[in-house]
């Protein structure tokens, strides 16, 4: 069985983000992403410089794991990193829906993999100008046909005018997918940093500005969230 590089196996917590916010649920970060968003707060999940901290399990290693974080009880696991789609998930999901646990997926869409059909939500997170990376539109649209009947939604962070501008362009071209916007945090923690300052304030004003800019463009359609881990939790680690 092929081994997935984990950088970290946490919870339960709660979904801080998107269409699941709030729900209980474990995380299992693995190492290693093809994007470098200039503003993303898992760099210890990206970084190579932090390979060291990844280790390679199988998928009963990280199930074992789950288990007993959740002590037996079946929850939703959510799939992150870094990006979690270079990695081989199928093995696990097919274990764990077995036993009455549940997989969501967080991703860019830069990668597919026949296994996002086995998943309860692909979440697929496109990432505007302020990233600084170039989305592929093509490989995004293979993650889109790839999930078949799975349950997809998209995420899109944004930081400004432009970002905006650009994720209402997308949403008009995934008209059918639920879309979720969240603020971005501007003071995300440096990966040898884990619990590093944030800008609280400056992120609720992010918040409103999110709110009142799209409710007064009369632009309905998406769900304007915070990342509520960080509201509760700041830049902390492992939660
Ligand atoms: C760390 S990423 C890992 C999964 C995958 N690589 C992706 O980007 O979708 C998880 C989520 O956090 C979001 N995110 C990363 N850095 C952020 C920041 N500084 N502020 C708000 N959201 C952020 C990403 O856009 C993504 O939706
Ligand atoms: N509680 C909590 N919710 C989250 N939603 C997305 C996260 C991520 O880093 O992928 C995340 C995370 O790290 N923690
Ligand atoms: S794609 Fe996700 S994990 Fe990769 S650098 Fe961007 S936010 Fe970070
Ligand atoms: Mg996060």
């Amino acid at each position: 069985m092929s081994k997935i590089r984990v950088s970290e196996i946490f919870g339960p917590t709660i979904q801080g983000e998107g269409a699941l916010i709030g729900e209980p649920t474990v995380f299992v970060r693995t190492g290693g992403c093809d994007y470098r968003c200039s503003w993303c707060d898992s760099l210890h999940a990206v970084d190579s410089d932090y390979r060291a901290d990844w280790l390679p399990m199988d998928a009963y290693e990280i199930f074992e794991k789950i288990i007993k974080l959740s002590k037996g009880k079946p929850l939703t696991v959510s799939l992150s990193g870094g990006n979690p789609a270079i990695q081989d998930f199928g093995p696990l999901i097919e274990m764990g829906k077995k036993q009455g646990y549940r997989f969501a997926l967080e991703t860019q869409g830069s990668i597919t993999q026949d296994w996002f059909k086995d998943l309860d939500l692909l979440i697929l997170s496109p990432k505007p100008p302020s990233s600084d990376q170039v989305v592929d539109w093509d490989a995004f649209e293979a993650c889109v046909r790839a999930a078949q009947q799975a349950r997809t939604a998209m995420k899109i962070v944004i930081f400004d005018d432009e970002d905006y501008r650009w994720a209402k362009g997308v949403a008009d071209r995934y008209s059918s997918l639920p879309l979720y916007i969240q603020p971005g945090n501007h003071t995300p923690p440096p990966p040898d940093e884990p619990d590093a300052r944030i800008d609280m304030q400056g992120i609720l004003d992010r918040m409103e500005w999110l709110v009142d800019k799209t409710l007064n463009d009369g632009w309905f359609a998406p769900r304007i969230l915070p990342q509520l881990h960080v509201l509760l939790w700041g830049n902390k680690r492992g939660v």
